[in-house]
């Protein structure tokens, strides 16, 4: 390693995400936290300043001794000082996309609360973000400047309450809540304000620092999230290293252009460094290409992203969804960092009991190996359990098949969510829908036909009629089953069982009405005869083959027809199976 690398190592970068509703007062955090800004830190974006929104995400840091805590057993310190990397996520409902993909790479979630007006709809849905994307979590009340002094304390400590009461069923339950006042005064107040409660808060995000995992091993994988050209040098990219290392000279693909480029030169917070691994915020130049061309995106390593045609996906729904999950719906689909629409099928194994053919996978899906789909699948028509409030990894009951609109470029296993971001931002309802793990990618267009060929999807169907007369001792005449345009060709061969428990099988259609001719194989029982004879009888004017014998023709249908069989809702042999 070298020695600049050397020098790297000793600071720990640990990201914290800035998350809430929009005018929480997350940019003013970020502001009164940070000693050094880096490229496009606090609203630099200049339609951002108009708007007076952040319309993207901001980065800034500062650094700090390193934590006592965090020293071996023998009071060693791993680095020399704790580095706080601040992701400062836009509030605004719109841009829950970018908040999904900056939420992805923090180690610490911030979730800033106006003190004055409580949770709010965003508020929530940062909530949910995090569960599903963050290990910890610290709430912060700001603009407690707002609140008359002489009521301050006691408006803290049940607001404070209040949270701690909406975070009793998630995974923050027992999160910090510290109370602040980033900008006092707020926007015309004089920048020399003093903020108040912000170093309580640094205190109080040193204790809640960990070691994060980090691995310089395996492919690289960066979030790029923002781009520029510097004249006679080359393209810069900014981003996170989500994954594996990245060092001057190598070469990296950027999946989104198709191209291959070699690195010349990479920052950490404007200081040259010869490399950076995983978690790690990096500046990285390479040779020259339109930064126009790549907003956000990732960078790898040559080769190793798919770009994926559909996936199987394990799948939970997220409990505050109050929409329903149905099969065969278009929804957003965030996976790894791009948002895609796709028709997703929602499938789970057959109840206990519904199906006697289908045994359990033998492969149950895990983060650690991929699931391959090798038998028939039971289909869920609408997707209802997973009460749970987000909780994260994979279920290992149901799946979804997900079929992009257009190809994405993702890693394996990364994270999913699906929402319906075109619900209304004002009807206060929370508009992530599920989440998931990527289980199985399909490159191929035609995956139906070529990628996919074990993979079916079904539903079971009951289906009954009645017995509208005997034509003779083998052959009955049935109805109500199929409507008059119901192509009968598909259910001939079928079984059905009658409700005085002989089975036959649909012979075919009978006239142009949806009647059908069922062939009893053992023959009809004297009871049934007698009893399909017995409510109405009329002497038949012969038909059939067994013209010349008795026909029956019952008003009250005393004997039904049931016929259950499977229907595929995905197949790519479109076959129809009988259970
Ligand atoms: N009185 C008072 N006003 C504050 C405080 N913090 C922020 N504000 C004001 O609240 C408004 C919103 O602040 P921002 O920091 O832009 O809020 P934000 O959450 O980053 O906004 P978005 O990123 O657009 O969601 C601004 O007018 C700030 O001046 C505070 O502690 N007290």
């Amino acid at each position: 390693m070298s020695e600049s690398v050397d020098s790297r190592t000793k600071t720990l970068n640990f990201n914290i995400g800035v998350l809430g509703h929009v005018d929480s007062g997350k940019t003013s955090l970020a502001r009164a936290l940070s000693s050094t800004a880096s490229t496009a830190a606090f609203d630099k974006n200049p339609q951002s300043r108009e708007r007076g929104i952040t319309l993207d995400l901001g980065f800034s840091s500062f650094t700090v001794d390193f934590p006592d805590h965090l020293r071996d057993g023998e009071g060693q310190q791993p680095y020399d000082n704790l580095q706080f990397t601040l992701v400062d996520c836009p509030g605004h409902a719109s841009l829950i996309r970018t908040i999904i993909g900056g939420a992805q790479i923090i180690d610490l979630m911030m979730l800033v609360v106006d003190v004055v007006k409580g949770v709010q709809t965003q508020t929530a849905e940062c909530l949910l973000i995090g569960e599903l994307t963050c290990p910890g979590m610290v709430v912060i009340l700001n603009k407690i400047d707002l609140l008359p002094p002489n009521k301050r304390q006691s408006a803290i400590e049940k607001m404070t309450k209040r949270l701690h009461k909406t975070l009793e069923n998630t995974r923050f339950k027992d999160c910090p809540v510290i109370s602040v006042a980033a900008k006092p005064g707020g926007p015309e107040a004089p920048d020399t304000e003093e903020p108040q409660g912000v170093s309580e808060l640094i205190e109080l995000l040193k204790k809640q620092t960990y070691l994060p995992k980090r691995n310089p091993r395996g492919d690289l994988l960066m979030a790029v999230d923002h781009c520029f050209s510097i004249r006679g040098q080359g393209t810069v990219m900014t981003g996170t290293i989500l994954q594996g290392s990245l060092a001057i000279n190598d070469t990296v693909e950027i999946p989104a252009l198709k191209v291959t480029k070699k690195i010349k030169s990479v920052q950490m917070f404007r200081k040259p460094v010869s490399g950076a691994m995983q978690g790690d915020r990096v500046g990285v130049c390479v040779t020259q290409f339109d930064p126009k061309l790549l907003e956000r995106g990732v960078v790898c390593t040559p080769g190793s992203l798919r770009t994926l045609y559909a996936a199987v996906i394990s799948v939970r729904k997220i409990g505050y969804f109050k929409g329903s999950l149905s099969t065969r719906a278009k929804f957003h689909i965030t996976v790894g960092h791009e948002t895609v629409m796709a028709r997703v099928t929602f499938f789970g194994l057959p109840p206990l009991g519904a199906s006697d053919t289908q045994p359990p996978p033998t492969q149950p899906c895990s983060l650690e190996t991929p699931f391959t789909f090798d038998r028939e699948y039971f289909y869920h028509d609408e997707y209802v359990s997973g009460q749970g409030e987000g909780s994260s990894g994979p279920d290992p009951e149901q799946w979804a098949l997900l079929e992009f609109e257009r190809p994405v470029t993702c890693p394996s296993l990364c994270l999913v969510i699906g929402s319906k971001l075109d619900t209304d931002i004002h009807a206060n309802a929370c508009r992530l829908a599920f989440q998931g793990r990527l289980l199985q990618g399909f490159e191929d267009k035609a995956y139906a036909e070529t990628s996919l060929p074990h993979l079916q999807i079904y539903k079971t169907k009951y289906k009954e009629g009645q017995v509208e007369r005997v034509t003779d001792d083998y052959t009955v005449i049935g109805r109500n089953l199929f409507k008059k345009e119901t192509n009968l060709q598909l259910f001939v061969g079928l079984k059905v069982t009658l409700s005085t428990g002989e089975t036959g099988v649909i012979e075919g259609g009978f006239g142009q009405s949806g009647k059908f001719k069922i062939r009893i194989q053992e023959g009809l029982s004297p009871e049934t005869k007698q009893l399909l004879s017995s409510t109405s009888k009329k002497k038949g004017k012969g038909g059939g083959k067994g013209g010349n014998e008795e026909e029956c023709k019952t008003d009250s249908q005393p004997v039904n027809i049931l016929l259950h069989f499977k229907r595929y809702i995905f197949d790519p042999h479109k076959k129809m199976v009988q259970s």
